[in-house]
Formats: structure tokens, C-alpha cells, sequence
């Protein structure tokens, strides 16, 4: 009978030639067969039952593939030992000199590893998992699969020519149109095409976009002109989506006020410009205000465009907006719900109010009122109140705001209700944090893509893909030149009364002598500002203006102001348009 410690030595040395068997056949070392994977071919799915642990990717290599990275660590760690055993100086010396630059050298991948990862476990967490979890049971999957095993999601699986690959269990029991479902609904995909290649020894399904929008959209394209010309008055085109439908946003029926969140060169002002010009070729009026001041050159000088620059300008451009607001509802509440149905242009002509850079515009408008505002003033700036207000009205006022924001927090319009004034959302480039802070009823987000031009127009709860139409500079201007003759009002800047910011009146006093339709004016206190005075004078009274440069500006700048008068040989001009023309430059 063999004694006890024969018997230990005996198992010591069964355990180490079943470990060893393992090792040289590609095994798991614990002896667990967790996958499908064999000495020569990759594991696609999990058979081991009861795991506690999702499957690691080694789990799933060949056999060989395993026993090959084995090998080659085994040999390096002997190789080590060796070359200690023989060299131990120059092992000692390498250690200290190569450990430091090794640790800077994995310091430097770890960073580039990070960047380049961060959209990888974006899109793992996003969209691969949430497809794995829902798909496991319908394709009968262990959910402890690796989900990246089988479903082959590419980063920008959001381009129009990206291809997404899955693969299916050999024994296909599943249901095609559930599987395709969920496919859909977790990817957040709006159109796509599913081929199913179900023969052979390697099923799988490749989903791929389908009736995509164009790639881009100009104005010269086919039919565009057309459909421009075609869309209605209150409903200007946005763009093209899926299957090259017509997106467009109507302010009468469906949303008075377009949010768009956009980062930098995501192509807001591209936006911005195509529905404006629209909006001006049928005849209404838009007020830019623009605190960068170069967004929207195109639009300088075009009949019916107030453009404000200054932070003065553009504080006093929202109050008189806001006035003229409360003035159209009470005009509105007289004439009657009927009587406006049939023609709502009687409240006044449709104004629309262009505000870039709303993050920045904000923080400028309360530091102005901050430096402006005397102790007996408001501590709120009355122009983002009227702001406010404005957002709060009703589409029966047509007073509509385009805002955009880099990012739209509650903040930044100024409190978490002013966003819900904006049911139409246009979003680009959108972070995930974005997009859930902004359209929270949809939800997976759709992936978005750095395509130029393409956006989520989402309304009513649906994203709808779309390629903007993107006009030139050139182009927005001659369209919007090319409208309706006639119907511009021309837009003056006027003295008017200050409206009364009372807190808590909600019906501030409106500036006198403004009728329904009457162009907006914009309260601007000069001192002395309708006495006449020739260029030598302003000059005098103008910061960083020449003479030279008030002469050329006299022929070459279309928002120059009008001539007022005359001494002699020399023009005359407003005082005060002269001041608001020199802010606004
Ligand atoms: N609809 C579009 N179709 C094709 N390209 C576009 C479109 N919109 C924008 N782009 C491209 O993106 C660039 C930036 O567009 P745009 O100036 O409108 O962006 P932005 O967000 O206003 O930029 P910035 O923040 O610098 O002002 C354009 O020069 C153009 O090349």
C-alpha cells in the first residue's frame, strides 16, 4: 500500500502533466471548456453553463494562437532568468536604466491608447452591450458571450458606407424580423438593409444603411430650386433625409422656435443661413444678433435685416422685441382667434430673430446690465426677461427665435423650462451628454457622424437624419434679395420710450407709435442723437473712425446710414444712426 506522501507526490504530478497538456493544447488552465474554440479554429460562442464571470477574449482564440503567445512568454521569462543567471551585472544595468524608459514609453501608449479608446468604450457602452443584452436570449447566445465576438459594430457605424457584421449561431433558430428589430431600435438606426447569409459554415447577418440622404445638397442640385421656391411661406427646407424626403420645420403649426446645438464648425451658421434667406425671400424680417460679429455677413445691407453686433445693440434689439411681443398679443386678443386664422400677418409682419452663440451672449448681456443698471433697476438684465418672453409666446405673435448654442444647458438659456420652448432641435456633432440633455425622449441616440452638413432634425419625438442644403453666402443673399417684391419692411432704428421692466408686470409699456406691421425699433439712448451733423463732426465724436474711413464706408457699406439733410455741399446725417452704425461695424 503506497504511503500518504507517495500519494501527494503522485497527484502533485498528475496535476502537473494534465496543466502541462493544457498548456500545449491552447486550454483554459483551470480546465474549464468555456467556448466553442479548437486547437485550430476561434471560438464564436459560449458553451460553458452556470459561469459567474463573462468569458475572457482569450477564451475564444485557436488553440495554437494560445499556445504560440504562451510559448513566447515562457521564452522570454527563461531567456531572462538565463541572462541573469550567466550576465548579472548587465542584467542589473539594464534594469536600471531600460525600467525608467520602458515606464515612460508604456506612460505614452497608455495616453494614445486612452484618446484613441475613449470612442471604442463609447461605443461598447452606447450601443454594443445594450445590442448583446437584447439580442442574446432571441438568438439563444450565452449572455456571458463576448460581445464584441460576434457583433462587429464599426466605430463610425453611422457613415452612410459603413457595414455592420453579426454573427449567428449554426443552428439559426431565430426569428429573423425580432432579430432585425432589435437590431434597429439598439443601434438607433433610422433606415438600413439586412442581408442574411445564412449558408455554409459561417452565418451571419451585414446590416447597411439604406435610402441613405445625399451626400451633399446644393442649391444647383436637381429639383432643389424648385422645392425652394415650393415650400411653404411659414416652412422653409432644411434639407433632404432618407430617401431624399424633404425636412423642413413649420413655425405656424408645429414649432415656433429651432434650437440647434452645434459645436464649432459643425455647420450652424450654414444652417442658420439656409432658413433665414428663406424666411427673407418670403417677405419677413430678421433681426441677427450676433455678438461675433462676422457670422452672417451676407445678410448686411438686405432690406428687412436689423443687425446688431454690439451688446448694447442687441440688449436693447430683445427689449423692443419683447415689447413688440406683448404688443401683437394684445392686438391678437382683439382681433380675435377667427378674424387671425384667416389672415395672421395682421398681428405684423413675421420676425425672425437669429441669436448666435447663446453661451457667450448670455454671460455678455448680464454683464452689461450688471455695469449698466443703476440701484433702482431690476437685478435680472430686462433684455434676457424679454427673452424669456419671447420663448413663452405663442406662434399667433410670429415672433420666432433660431437659437444656437454650443451647449444648450439650462443654464445657458437661462433656466431648464426655457428649453422646452424649443420643440424643433437641430443637433450636430452632439456629444451623448447632448443629446440626453436634449432629446431625452429618444433614446438610444443615434451615433452621430462627422459627415459636413448631415444633422439630426428631431421633432415630435423622431430624429430624422438629414443633409442640410447648403447655400453660399452668395447664394442665401441673392435668394433672399430675390423674394417677393415689395414685401420687406425696411428696418430703422428709432427713439422710442424705454419699456418699463417693473418686476413682475407682465405687460410692459410698449414703444409708441408702432402699428401692426410697422418695422421694430430698437432703443438706443444718444444724447442729442436726431440733431444733423456732417462726417467731420462724427469723426471727431467716433471711436477708431477715420474720415477717410467714414468716407469710404459712405459708398462702399450697405448699412451705412441714409443721408439726412444738407449744409452746403456737405451731407448730413443722424447723430444716432451714426453712433449705432460705428457700434455695429
Ligand atoms: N450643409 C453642409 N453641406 C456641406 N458642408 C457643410 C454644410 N454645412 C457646413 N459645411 C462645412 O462645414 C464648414 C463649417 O460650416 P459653418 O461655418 O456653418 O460652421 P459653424 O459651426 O458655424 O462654424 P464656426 O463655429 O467656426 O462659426 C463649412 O465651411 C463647410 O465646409
Amino acid at each position: 500500500m503506497p504511503s500518504p506522501s507517495s500519494r501527494g507526490l503522485d497527484e502533485a504530478l498528475d496535476n502537473l502533466a494534465t496543466m502541462a497538456g493544457r498548456f500545449f493544447v491552447g486550454e483554459d488552465l483551470d480546465g474549464i471548456r468555456r467556448t466553442d474554440a479548437t486547437f485550430l479554429r476561434p471560438g464564436r460562442r459560449v458553451i460553458a453553463k452556470n459561469l459567474d464571470v463573462p468569458v475572457r477574449r482569450s477564451s475564444y482564440r485557436a488553440g495554437w494562437h494560445r499556445l504560440t503567445v504562451r510559448t513566447a512568454a515562457l521564452a522570454a521569462a527563461a531567456g531572462s532568468a538565463y541572462a541573469y543567471l550567466t550576465h548579472p551585472a548587465g542584467v542589473t544595468q539594464t534594469l536600471t536604466y531600460g525600467a525608467p524608459a520602458a515606464m515612460l514609453a508604456t506612460a505614452a501608449g497608455g495616453v494614445v491608447y486612452r484618446v484613441k479608446g475613449r470612442e471604442r468604450r463609447e461605443l461598447l457602452e452606447e450601443w454594443v452591450e445594450p445590442l448583446h443584452q437584447a439580442l442574446a436570449d432571441p438568438l439563444g447566445v450565452s449572455e456571458h458571450t463576448d460581445p464584441a465576438s460576434y457583433l462587429h459594430v464599426p466605430v463610425d457605424f453611422s457613415d452612410d458606407d459603413a457595414e455592420i457584421r453579426i454573427d449567428l449561431p449554426l443552428h439559426l433558430k431565430f426569428n429573423h424580423d425580432q432579430v432585425a428589430e432589435l437590431v434597429m431600435q439598439k443601434l438607433a438606426l433610422q433606415n438600413a438593409s439586412f442581408s442574411w447569409r445564412l449558408a455554409g459554415r459561417d452565418p451571419h447577418l451585414i446590416v447597411k444603411k439604406k435610402d441613405r440622404p445625399p451626400a451633399s445638397l446644393g442649391l444647383d442640385d436637381h429639383g432643389v430650386r424648385d422645392l425652394l421656391a415650393s415650400v411653404p411661406e411659414s416652412a422653409p427646407l432644411i434639407g433632404l433625409g432618407a430617401g431624399k424626403k424633404k425636412v423642413s420645420v413649420d413655425l405656424d403649426h408645429e414649432s415656433p422656435h429651432v434650437l440647434i446645438s452645434a459645436g464649432t464648425g459643425g455647420g450652424k451658421s450654414t444652417i442658420l443661413r439656409t432658413i433665414a434667406c428663406q424666411f427673407l425671400h418670403n417677405g419677413a424680417q430678421a433681426h441677427i444678433l450676433d455678438f461675433k460679429r462676422i457670422s452672417h455677413t451676407w445678410a448686411r445691407g438686405i432690406p428687412g435685416v436689423h443687425y446688431c453686433r454690439d451688446i448694447s445693440d442687441i440688449h436693447d434689439a430683445l427689449i423692443a422685441l419683447g415689447a413688440e411681443g406683448h404688443r401683437r398679443i394684445r392686438l391678437a386678443e382683439e382681433l380675435g382667434d377667427d378674424v387671425l386664422a384667416s389672415d395672421p400677418s395682421l398681428v405684423g409682419p413675421r420676425n425672425v430673430i437669429l441669436l448666435e452663440e447663446i453661451n457667450a451672449t448670455m454671460a455678455q448681456l448680464r454683464r452689461y446690465w450688471e455695469k449698466n443698471r443703476t440701484s433702482d433697476d431690476p437685478k435680472t438684465s430686462p433684455a434676457i426677461d424679454a427673452l424669456a418672453e419671447i420663448l413663452f409666446m405663442g406662434r399667433q405673435v410670429r415672433l420666432h427665435v433660431l437659437l444656437v448654442a454650443q451647449s444648450a444647458t439650462a443654464r445657458a438659456l437661462g433656466g431648464p423650462e426655457m428649453r422646452e420652448n424649443f420643440s424643433t432641435r437641430i443637433l450636430v456633432r452632439y456629444t451623448m451628454n447632448a443629446w440626453k440633455m436634449l432629446v431625452p425622449e429618444v433614446t438610444p441616440a443615434p451615433k452621430p457622424t462627422r459627415h459636413p452638413g448631415r444633422v439630426q432634425v428631431v421633432l415630435g419625438g423622431t430624429a430624422r437624419e438629414t443633409q442640410v442644403l447648403n447655400l453660399s453666402e452668395a447664394e442665401a443673399r441673392a435668394w433672399a434679395m430675390a423674394g417677393v417684391p415689395g414685401q420687406h419692411q425696411p428696418l430703422t432704428l428709432r427713439k422710442t420710450p424705454a419699456p418699463a421692466a417693473a418686476p413682475g408686470d407682465p405687460s410692459p409699456v410698449v414703444p409708441a407709435g408702432l402699428a401692426a406691421g410697422e418695422a421694430l425699433t430698437a432703443v438706443v439712448p444718444v444724447p442729442g442723437e436726431e440733431e444733423l451733423i456732417g462726417l467731420r463732426v462724427a469723426q471727431r465724436e467716433l471711436e477708431g473712425v477715420s474720415l477717410a474711413g467714414l468716407r469710404w464706408a459712405r459708398i462702399n457699406d450697405p448699412e451705412f446710414p441714409d443721408v439726412a439733410g444738407r449744409n452746403g455741399q456737405e451731407y448730413l446725417y443722424r447723430r444716432g444712426d451714426l453712433h449705432r452704425w460705428a457700434r455695429n461695424r
